[in-house]
């Protein structure tokens, strides 16, 4: 029997990123992308990210994060995620343990502090945005000099020419555009997802910038789809709008499922995300789920 058979689980979202959160601490368990896309498979735990809290790691931090997506791979962040992992540390029944509210989570990407700016708001630090072409991570080297232009190989879109390359943790391109509805994301993201300049595939955003401090933005995420809201492009998005000159270094990025307020800090170069989370309801993984996933 799996070691998740019966465990509880919260559904949360993050302007409508859709977010499973489990909490393994105290457990040794490591979920397999088998089970994580058996618990994506059922409509009560379905995601767009699984976040899965596990024992501190580093000095100082409050829980590890193992974040998935809907396919099974891992990713280095969520920023949406995240928010949810915050609420649920601090104000679930169950998963909150002795209260402080200066969280710092860890990933496999790095630090992510949270600070808590009303019940179901949340600021987290998403630390310094990767602008190098190897942390990006693109194939070929490339000058740093503003936001990077990736040369895409995608010949059936002419018109999507260069976007801009930002790491947030996890690889972003950006295309800048009149009209950000104007794009199929179900047929063009996959495209650009597996553009071979990616060598770890990419989040691909189309961002039509309405004023200096206002985008709108809609995102196909790298393993998981076209989703509501994607915090990490979000944030890649201001760095890289203002890399350009085309944004100020604090603007509201709006999604299909709401907004996020970002800020790329001056003082220490890290980028600041805003936002709302949502609880939908608890769960427990029926046994059933995870037959023929090890
Ligand atoms: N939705 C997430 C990002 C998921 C990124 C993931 N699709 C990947 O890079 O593999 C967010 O709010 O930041």
């Amino acid at each position: 029997m799996s070691a998740l058979s019966n465990h509880r689980f919260l559904k949360m979202n993050g302007l409508g990123n859709e977010i499973t959160v489990l909490d393994l601490r105290g457990s040794l368990h490591v979920v397999s992308s088998a089970e994580a896309r058996a618990i994506a498979a059922d409509s009560r735990s379905r995601f767009d990210q699984l976040m899965v809290l596990h024992d501190p790691v580093s000095p100082g931090t409050d829980a590890y994060l193992r974040i998935y997506n809907t396919d099974g791979t891992e990713s280095g962040a969520c920023g949406n995620g995240t928010r949810c992992v915050a609420w649920a540390m601090l104000a679930d029944p169950i998963m909150s343990r002795p209260v402080h509210e200066g969280l710092v989570l860890e990933t496999k990407a790095g630090l992510l502090p949270v600070t808590r700016v009303s019940d179901t708001v949340f600021t987290v630090d998403m630390g310094p945005p990767r602008l190098s072409w190897n942390e990006i991570p693109l194939r070929d080297p490339y000058p740093d000099t503003r936001a990077i232009a990736v040369d895409t190989h995608i010949p059936e879109h002419p018109e999507l020419q260069s976007p801009s390359a930002v790491g947030m943790g996890n690889p972003h391109a950006i295309f800048w555009v009149e009209n950000a509805q104007a794009y199929d994301l179900t047929a063009v993201g996959p495209k650009f997802e597996h553009d071979p300049v990616f060598p770890e595939r990419a989040n691909i955003s189309f961002a039509e910038v309405v004023s200096p401090d206002h985008v709108v933005l809609r995102v196909w995420e790298r393993g998981a789809g076209a989703t509501r809201a994607c915090g990490s492009a979000a944030c890649a998005t201001l760095v890289a709008g203002a890399r350009k000159g085309l944004t100020g270094r604090k603007a509201k990025i709006s999604l299909p499922g709401g907004d996020l307020l970002i800020e790329w800090r001056e003082s220490d170069d890290h980028v600041l995300m805003t936002g709302e989370t949502q609880l939908e309801h608890e769960g427990f993984f029926v046994p059933a789920l995870f037959a023929g996933a090890a």
